[in-house]
């Protein structure tokens, strides 16, 4: 649905040339939630706003569905951008404007009948939750509420795919889920295909399929949620991942004396089959729990334990080695 072929981006020109994007190549397939990663200045809202043109790249191309977007002229450009709903951290919405008027802008921009209009704002009210709030001026509104109505705007048009810049960085936590969750509906009901960047990781492991991870103009790695997630490889992403993931206190576990500490992940449907159970029952390995967590990446659960493990030596390593070929992974931490 979005292809991004070869783009570099250079803002000014001569010895002041700043080159945000670094010949990235990026493909975001239809109906997925695409997420890009990354810290203060790594390029992220650069590529965002090229995918719509609302920044040209300096060279390469633009694909959004069928369309070479970088092909067309400003008249073509502006009837495909209608396709491309965008929100802002922001929100961006007109403060003398009514919540039913700034959600009706881009219908009149489209030229509809007015009785087209009223009715798609009101099924745009009813689809982000603001029935009640039609009537009311963004100033009357809660952050969370303006967002939704920067969303009813960016969907008025029906189009193929959401860009979403910082959508929930204004947004305390609690209301920073419910946007998440409004936006994976979007997603799921209507099968819009969602481009959003974010330098927060909750954002990604909440609704995305797919990330990138941006560092200086590059993206440094790509790959499913899950695997980026439980095995992070470039140092940028560890830490947004080590950032994210809960931190355990080692040091604060009591011993056993003859004990060993093994860490064991698990993801997908291992989480829920009783592979440690089954397998201690089979032994003579004693097991303490120490520590445990059972979180999700979207869709998909996923955890770990600390455990510590007593018994013979060649017992633990059998217990660890059957635990490891059912499908958990263990692995020694003293
Ligand atoms: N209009 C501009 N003119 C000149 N330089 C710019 C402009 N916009 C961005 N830059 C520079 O391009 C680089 C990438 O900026 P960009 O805003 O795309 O990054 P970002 O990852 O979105 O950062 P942030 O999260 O802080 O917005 C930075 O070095 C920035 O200073």
């Amino acid at each position: 649905m979005i292809e991004l072929r070869n783009i570099s981006k250079y803002y000014g020109s001569g010895q002041h040339a700043v080159q945000a994007i670094r010949n990235i190549s990026l493909q975001v397939g239809q109906g997925e939630i695409f997420g890009v990663i990354g810290h203060s200045g790594a390029g992220k809202s650069t590529l965002l706003r090229c995918v719509n043109l609302l920044e040209r790249p300096t060279s390469g191309s633009v694909h959004v569905g069928e369309t070479e977007l970088t092909a067309l002229t400003e008249r073509q450009l502006q009837k495909q951008r209608r396709k491309i709903g965008i929100i802002f951290q922001h929100f961006n919405l007109l403060s003398t404007a009514t919540v039913r008027d700034n959600i009706a802008f881009p219908l009149k921009l489209d030229k509809q009948s007015k009785a087209e209009i009223r009715w798609r704002v009101e099924e745009l009210l009813q689809l982000v939750g603001l029935q009640e709030h039609g009537d009311k001026y963004p100033a009357q509104l809660s952050g969370g509420q303006k967002q939704r109505v920067g969303i009813a705007r960016a969907l008025a048009n029906n189009p193929d795919v959401l860009l979403c810049d910082e959508a929930t960085s204004a947004l305390d936590p609690q209301t920073t889920q419910s946007i998440l969750s409004l936006l994976q509906d979007i997603n799921e009901e209507l099968g819009i295909t969602i481009l959003l960047i974010t330098h927060e990781m909750n954002v990604i492991r909440s609704i995305c399929d797919r990330v990138a991870v941006m560092e200086g103009g590059e993206i440094v790695e790509e790959g499913s949620v899950l695997d980026v997630f439980l095995t992070p490889k470039h140092a940028v992403t560890q830490r947004f991942v080590s950032e994210n993931a809960d931190k355990i206190d080692f040091g604060a576990f009591k011993r056993r004396a003859g004990g060993q500490l093994f860490r064991i992940h698990y993801s997908g449907d291992e989480t829920y089959e009783p592979i440690l159970f089954e397998t201690l029952k089979a032994s003579g390995v004693s097991c303490a729990i120490l520590h445990g967590t059972v979180s999700r990446i979207k869709h998909t659960p996923y955890g770990q334990l600390v455990v510590e493990l007593k018994g013979e030596p060649s017992e633990i390593d059998r217990v660890v080695a059957a635990m490891n070929r059912d499908g958990l992974h263990a692995e020694v931490i003293s």
